[in-house]
């Protein structure tokens, strides 16, 4: 697969009261055509910094020093009229907040066809309608046509995050940036979108820079994973090796901290055993004393 996104040796420095700070220390990356790197690390690593900047979306107080190549093109050189043509037309971006990136004012149908307008402005009003209840079908929302004049508040959040996507790849995008795009929905919404996202995925062809501080959730979409810390890069591969096999502490810890079963900390492992053996599967020891359910380790 030809490479579709290549940062190399990205770093970013903001500036306040006179002094540089660095936030991202010499990150280097790449994501293929179709593919979906996870960037995984705690709050404050570097993670939307490090997606804001493929965008070139950050703050003015903001130094970026490095190469950061889409389609062969360097982002960080292009004229600011070539870089606003491809973003959201060709890199499109998702984020965690449903409700605050919806205008609140506006139908769900205006939104979807005004992202559609900004890209294709060839297109006839009746035409970019059909693209827009099309965009909205293709994200499951339920009588698209209908709903088309209905306002954000009229929806759940799990349906405002499928409108978000349907914004998003209704123009079809090559690249779509995924900040935290569950992280503010209840875990059965988070992983029907989830499940929704893998679907466009596999459909589209979109290749995915997915962004969580849960490696859990990264592991479900993600074909490579890259764990990020105070700005660095830790270590990064396949979701299996990474996961299997990791090679940094802290990447164990992550995996150590991932919840089990809801109650599993006050639990015996016998009792552990004979839930995960009633679901059909078994519990398995990742590190001393931490045992999973094998369901939840990705196959390698
Ligand atoms: N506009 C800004 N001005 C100054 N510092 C900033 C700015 N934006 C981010 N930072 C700093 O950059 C560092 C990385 O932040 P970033 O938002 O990328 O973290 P993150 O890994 O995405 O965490 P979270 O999951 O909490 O969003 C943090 O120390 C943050 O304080």
């Amino acid at each position: 697969m030809a490479t579709l996104l290549d940062v190399k040796n990205l770093s970013i420095w903001f500036r306040s009261a006179g002094q540089e700070r660095l936030v991202v220390a010499d990150s280097s990356f790449s994501i293929d055509e179709g593919e979906v790197l996870g960037l995984v690390g705690e709050s404050g690593s570097g993670k939307s910094v490090t997606a804001l900047a493929v965008l070139r979306l950050l703050d003015p107080a903001a130094r970026i020093q490095g190469l950061i190549r889409f389609g062969g093109i360097d982002l960080l050189t292009l004229q600011d009229s070539e870089l606003r043509k491809r973003r959201g037309r060709e890199i499109a971006m998702i984020f965690q907040e449903p409700m605050t990136a919806l205008n609140p004012v506006m139908t769900i149908g205006e939104q979807v066809a005004e992202a559609i307008r900004a890209h294709q402005p060839g297109l006839s009003r009746r035409q970019v309608r059909r693209v827009a209840i099309e965009a909205l079908e293709s994200v499951a929302i339920p009588d698209a046509a209908n709903r088309y004049v209905d306002y954000p508040h009229q929806f759940s959040g799990g349906q405002r995050q499928r409108i978000l996507i349907a914004m998003a790849i209704a123009n079809r995008p090559r690249l779509l940036i995924a900040d935290e795009p569950t992280t503010a929905l209840d875990v059965t919404v988070q992983a029907q979108i989830l499940e929704l996202l893998a679907e466009l995925r596999s459909q589209f062809g979109l290749a995915m820079l997915f962004i969580s501080h849960d490696l859990a959730v990264v592991s479900q979409v993600a074909d490579r994973v890259m764990v990020m810390r105070n700005g660095m890069a830790l270590e990064s591969g396949s979701t299996a090796q990474v996961f299997h096999d990791p090679l940094h502490p802290y990447t164990a810890s992550l995996i150590g901290a991932i919840p089990t079963l809801t109650t599993d900390r006050d639990l015996p492992l016998a009792t552990l055993t004979q839930q995960a053996e009633a679901d059909g599967g078994r519990m398995v020891e990742r590190f001393p004393g931490h045992w999973v359910r094998q369901s939840q380790i990705p196959a390698s």
